[in-house]
């Protein structure tokens, strides 16, 4: 692979954990208050994770069949629309964010070192539009010349995961081809737009999701942490230096 397109929150730092505590301040009280059947971690995952922030209230409510206006983006937090809804989550999330700051996952940093050496290009592909004050909180922003998150995808029309675009968009600013390309993913929605895309690889990080759901998804391959494919990464390193070599030889 030359080209990796990294999910940030849940791959890069731990941040899906506090996008997950942000959406059940919104969901546990509001979903007792209309009377639905309780809000449950299994919800996230199923419903919510890895997609856009509006796409996420709209798939919540649809599994309690609750409908309500669209609202705008402008939405109050209080307003009960699925843009005020949103805009409440994201208030829940900054606060957070802003309160606990956050560090990334030391084996993913391992790993995007190890890609660095071997001279592989690097993008990441969020469905947030937090992604870059994420990236910048963890030290991270400088590591990075493309990033596809959820404002570049509002800005361009490019629809969330699990649609493929956000990721062939990256590959293409990256300026390589998507089937030399691997998705990093740990959502069931990014996993799904890795393996309906055009990628060479998709690399599934086990943060919850569970490793049967993401090899029936389309992971080719699964972790529980990116610096379990250092070695790896540095034998197809001498590999392709070997045959480099060998056809340089040859001519
Ligand atoms: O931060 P935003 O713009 O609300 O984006 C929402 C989503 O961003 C993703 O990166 C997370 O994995 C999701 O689970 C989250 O809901």
């Amino acid at each position: 692979m030359r080209g990796w397109l990294f999910d940030l929150d849940g791959v890069l730092t731990p941040t899906a954990v506090v996008h997950m505590h942000a959406w059940a301040r919104l969901f546990t009280p509001f979903l007792e208050a209309h009377g639905a059947s309780p809000y449950r971690d299994a919800d996230y995952f199923a419903h919510i994770d890895g997609k856009p922030r509006y796409d996420g209230v709209r798939s919540l409510l649809a599994s309690r069949d609750i409908r309500l206006p669209e609202g705008d983006v402008t939405d109050a937090a209080t307003e009960e629309t699925v843009h005020g809804l949103g805009n409440r989550k994201n208030e829940a999330f900054n606060a957070t964010l802003a309160e606990e700051g956050v560090a990334p996952y030391p084996a993913s940093v391992a790993f995007l070192d190890a890609i660095e050496r071997a001279g592989g290009a690097v993008a990441v592909v969020s469905s947030s539009k937090n992604a870059p004050a994420v990236l910048e909180a963890a030290g991270l922003a400088d590591r990075f010349e493309v990033v596809v998150d959820g404002a570049v995808a509002a800005k361009e029309g490019l629809p969330g995961k699990p649609a493929p675009d956000t990721f062939v968009r990256a590959a293409e600013l990256l300026g390589v081809p998507a089937e030399q390309c691997a998705v990093v993913e740990d959502a069931e929605s990014g996993v799904r737009a890795g393996a309906t895309g055009p990628f060479g690889l998709v690399i599934g990080v086990d943060r919850g999701v569970g490793r049967d759901v993401l090899a029936e998804l389309g992971a080719d391959v699964i972790v529980d942490e990116l610096d379990e494919l250092i070695p790896a990464l540095a034998r197809a390193g001498a590999t392709s230096d070997r045959s480099r070599d060998e056809g340089e030889g040859r001519a």
